[in-house]
């Protein structure tokens, strides 16, 4: 028998007004697999990521995470995704008012985890020295850095990013990307990111061609 997929996406339509950007679309997610997901600008990607993190809702369809359907206005549901997810969005702006160390600590706290992994990620993504700073006092790449501690630290199963590295020198992210790979195949988690940069699909163990149709795999030699 099959163990359960991470994330299963099952007849997934989705239109804004008359504008339809997901028809029918289907997709199993196998436990330690990672995904990019690649395609023209407006295919339909990010919404599709939105979907998956519970920012919305499909209108036809069903999203399945480890298994069981999340909905969206569901407060048990919120946690299951709390613990089961990381987020790496550019809408999941780090708080300004929490120094960089509590920032990276808050999914530990709501999930009830030690604190001690928040500074060693901080470290992981070359933030050494830099804890007690604010985030008004980072760059934006800096920013981004910190969101990737923050979206890793809590060894999420299911790990989804937005262009993780979009604000990064090509040095950085690199090192970054390593660090999603290497984060994720030491938890035996799964990713699936998405981007525009034939570099950072290529870390990934499948890329998922995205266009009016679905998704088509690509697997990859990693
Ligand atoms: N909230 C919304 N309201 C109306 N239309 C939307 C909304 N969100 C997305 N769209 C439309 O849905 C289509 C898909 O957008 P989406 O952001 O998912 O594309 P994408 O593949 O991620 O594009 P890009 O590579 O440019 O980021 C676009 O035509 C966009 O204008």
């Amino acid at each position: 028998m099959n163990p359960t997929p991470v994330l299963e996406l099952i007849n997934i339509s989705k239109s804004y007004s008359d504008r339809v950007v997901l028809s029918d679309l289907s997709y199993r997610l196998a436990a330690g697999e990672y995904v990019a997901i690649m395609g023209d600008s407006g295919v339909g990607k990010s919404t599709l990521l939105n979907l998956i993190a519970g920012l919305d809702s499909p209108d036809q369809g069903e999203i399945r995470i480890d298994g069981k359907n999340l909905p969206v206005e569901d407060e048990a549901a919120t946690i299951l995704r709390r613990q089961y997810l990381g987020f790496i969005f550019q809408a999941f702006h780090v708080l300004p008012h929490l120094t960089l160390l509590q920032n990276v600590s808050l999914p530990l706290l709501l999930n009830h985890q030690p604190l001690e992994r928040a500074s060693a990620m901080l470290t992981a993504v070359g933030l050494q020295g830099r804890e007690q700073d604010f985030p008004h006092q980072l760059s934006g790449g800096e920013l981004q850095r910190v969101a990737v501690a923050r979206a890793l630290v809590h060894r999420p199963r299911l790990i989804l990013a937005d262009e993780p590295t979009g604000n990064l020198d090509q040095e950085t992210a690199k090192d970054i990307l390593q660090l999603i790979r290497t984060e994720i195949k030491a938890n035996g988690a799964s990713a699936i990111i998405v981007t525009h940069s034939q570099t950072a699909a290529e870390t990934a163990d499948t890329i998922l061609t995205m266009d009016r149709h679905g998704l088509t795999p690509t697997r990859l030699q990693n």
